[in-house]
């Protein structure tokens, strides 16, 4: 692909869908991943069972659709609904329109400077994210070559993933290395709370032995002190990690919780973390031993490989949140992300659903707990076309 050969980007298109997808808190009832789990919200008795009922399912999917001169189309989705597509078809799509599907690089530094008197974090990096994955879909797609080809190639044949869900006991049985259960009481539940966390970690051990990870997912909503004192009655149950045990913006607190928890227990954080500079902060103060950034939501795969070199110089991992096939191309080609994480989206956490159901065709799913990703051009999946796309806005 020569300069004067290159296609030009023709035009930006954001949707918006309802029901799981992106979105993954977007569930009906009944789902574990809205059954009583610990959040910064757990202090208001009202907001406790529920993590709907304070509005954490609000956004739903954004879809960023890409065309280009030569017809092709890349497309991502992430968390982001209405206000993200007003985002990208009201202030991104000029940055992106009119320029060579090869120049990512430059289509990033406009659409982060150019909204940074409003953005910098959440859901215009969220917007920004969803375009410049669907950038490096449609490269993929223009070049005939898989994403991971394009970010320097596999350094493994397949992926090993943990499970994140209510049943590390089955997610062991269907061969994952290590369950990550969500915390269910938050300090406002006070010592019984604690005794009950407790008590599920126990009974889990117990029913997957010594050797299986297990890990704690916090949410956020914990403080020092409690999140310590949880890391130090964990030790004997083996925890291997204490994920995301305080809000984002407390870089101070996580630098005392990790020099705090037992000697060998990880501290992790991340998933509600962007750009290289919010990474940066992490990194520097020494918060965590793993970073976990979102790549739908941190600034895209265009940011992680920047974050991730960062986390390389600091002998910190980097294992993605969830994000689907978005993190396995990325995960494949990098020392530093060793395994990568597989949200149970089955409402009992009982067996493998793709993550971004059922809004994706083709998404890959680990069997075995392992997965050889797919080397289909681009990220290699398509939409489904049962989900009601609406285009909210135009431009
Ligand atoms: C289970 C957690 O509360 C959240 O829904 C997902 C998450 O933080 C993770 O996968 O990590
Ligand atoms: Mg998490």
């Amino acid at each position: 692909m020569s300069a004067s050969t290159t296609p030009i980007i023709r035009q930006v298109r954001a949707f918006t869908v309802r029901g799981g997808g992106a979105d993954y808190h977007d569930q009906a009832g009944g789902h574990w991943i809205d059954d009583h789990i610990a959040t910064p919200m757990s202090k208001y008795p009202e907001y406790r069972q529920s993590r709907q009922t304070f509005g954490l399912n609000v956004l739903g999917t954004l879809v960023v659709e890409i065309e280009a001169s030569d017809g092709s189309i890349g497309f991502a989705v992430t968390t982001g609904g209405d206000i993200g597509a007003w985002i990208v078809e009201k202030h991104l799509a000029r940055f992106i329109e009119g320029q060579r599907v090869t120049d990512i690089e430059k289509m990033w530094d406009q659409m982060f400077n150019g909204s940074l008197f409003y953005g910098r974090k959440g859901i215009v990096l969220n917007a920004i994210s969803g375009v410049d994955l669907a950038l490096w879909d449609l490269l993929g797609k223009v070049r005939g070559e898989p994403v991971f080809h394009l970010l320097g190639g596999p350094v493994r044949d397949e992926l090993q993933f943990y499970a994140t869900g209510a049943r590390p006991d089955l997610a062991k049985q269907m061969g994952f290395i290590g369950g990550k259960l969500p915390l269910r009481h938050a300090p406002a539940e006070g010592e019984e709370g604690l005794r009950k966390n407790l008590a599920l970690l126990a009974d889990m051990r117990e029913r997957v032995g010594p050797d299986f990870w297990l890990m704690y997912d916090c949410w956020m909503s914990l403080d020092v002190n409690y999140a310590t004192r949880l890391a130090l009655g964990a030790q004997e149950l083996g925890l291997k990690w204490i994920e995301e045990a305080l809000p984002p913006d407390d870089y101070w607190g996580y630098a005392e919780l990790r020099r705090n928890v037992p000697k060998g227990m990880l501290v992790t954080t991340g998933e509600h973390e962007a750009t290289r500079w919010g990474f940066r902060m992490l990194l520097d103060m020494g918060c965590c031993d793993i970073l976990q950034p979102d790549v739908g939501w941190c600034g895209g795969i265009t940011e992680l490989v920047k974050i991730s070199a960062l986390a390389d110089a600091h002998n910190a991992l980097v294992v993605p949140h969830g994000s689907s096939v978005y993190s396995y191309h990325f995960v494949v080609t990098r020392h530093n992300s060793p395994f990568a994480e597989f949200l149970m989206m089955a409402p009992k956490a009982d067996e493998v659903v793709p993550m971004f159901n059922p809004l994706l065709l083709d998404e890959p799913v680990p069997v075995n707990g392992r997965l050889k990703v797919p080397d289909r051009p681009g990220f290699g999946v398509r939409l489904n076309p049962d989900c009601a796309l609406s285009r909210p806005h135009t431009h």
